[in-house]
């Protein structure tokens, strides 16, 4: 489903590469875990299953495509069957629960009949079907990131990539989210969600991928957050004494960021990073939803692996 050839990401000339030299193949129907500190290039990996980022080196094929010969107006037909869960939810703040749902299938042009039909099933399968007409402020954080499932998911994608998904919420609204998470797997979809949520990879057991300065020091079936690998700094073995680099080398200042000159806080340069990758994000995809909803010829042409919306369809001749 996923897979990664030979990677290496380096975003600056000069600076250590954010993923280095990354084999890793993730199943069609598996549910992984990727672990790390922060910096561990996590999110850089999942960028490039996006096609957001481009590896320096090496191929990235997504359902047997090779992205490099992707051309560009295709991406966002990739990117159709990949949804996306953040730490910060995202939803359009000016639109209620309802409309955020509606809103990722107006975009690909989905009939107004299938809309009608899906919001509602998304809204009950989030248990929210009595809060589709509250907007994201009148919604605690996991009604949100439940809103947020139902969006990503609605389009019933092949992949669900989750950044931190439960790093904003307290630990029982985390397992709902987790548990939804876990349906949806079971449902048929892949799903690759970076997390520092030691409670959920502890009580879930599934395959756990963990990431030291852009190296994958450890591919463990039904694993655990800790692990026993000497490179690994989420479990401790790397702090007191010599922090280990991508490179396997000593670097004091930071064994997460090896080319940061001066590192932020943790979290807080990732964070900034988001504000202002939400910002450009809610800009293009209202571009793309003024662009497909002109586009009336969208709404005739659901894509044809996207059997399920086919079958809707079907359902309402
Ligand atoms: N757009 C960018 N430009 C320059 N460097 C970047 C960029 N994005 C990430 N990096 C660097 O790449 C490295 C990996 O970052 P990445 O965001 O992939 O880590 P992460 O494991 O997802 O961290 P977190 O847990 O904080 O989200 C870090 O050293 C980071 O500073």
């Amino acid at each position: 489903m996923i897979r990664f050839d030979n990677v290496t990401k380096t975003y600056l000339r000069g600076q250590s590469p954010a993923v280095e030299n990354l084999d890793i193949e993730f199943a069609r129907g598996e549910f992984v875990f990727l672990v790390g500190a922060s910096g561990s290039g996590k999110s850089t990996l999942m960028r490039m299953v996006l096609k957001e980022v481009a590896p320096t080196r090496g191929s990235v094929h997504v359902a047997g495509k090779d992205l490099a010969r992707i051309p560009s107006w295709r991406v966002p037909a990739l990117r159709r069957d990949i949804g996306m869960v953040f730490q910060d939810f995202r939803l359009l703040p000016s639109k209620t629960a309802y409309q955020n749902i509606e809103f990722a299938l107006a975009v690909i042009g989905t009939p107004r009949k299938v809309v009608r039909r899906l919001v509602p099933e998304m809204l009950e399968m989030v248990g929210l079907e009595d809060k589709g007409r509250r907007l994201p402020h009148e919604l605690s954080g996991g009604e949100q990131q439940r809103v947020a499932i139902a969006r990503a998911y609605v389009n019933r994608p092949s992949i669900l990539l989750a950044d931190e998904p439960t790093g904003n919420l307290d630990p029982a609204t985390a397992e709902g989210i987790l548990d939804l998470l876990a349906e949806i797997n079971e449902r048929g979809t892949t799903v690759v969600m970076a997390t520092h949520d030691r409670a959920a990879v502890n009580r879930m057991r599934r395959r756990v991928v963990e990431m030291v300065g852009g190296v994958v020091v450890r591919d463990e079936e039904g694993g655990g957050y800790e692990s026993a690998v000497e490179d690994s700094v989420i479990s401790g073995h790397a702090e007191d004494g010599e922090s280990v680099t991508a490179a396997g080398t000593a670097d004091p200042a930071d064994p997460t960021r090896p080319s940061d000159p001066t590192p932020a806080p943790d979290g807080a340069e990732s964070a900034d990073r988001a504000g202002r990758d939400h910002v450009d994000e809610v800009r293009a995809s209202e571009d793309v939803l003024e662009e497909d909803l002109i586009d009336e010829r969208e709404a005739q042409h659901l894509d044809a692996d996207d059997a399920a919306f086919a079958e809707d369809e079907e359902d309402h001749r």
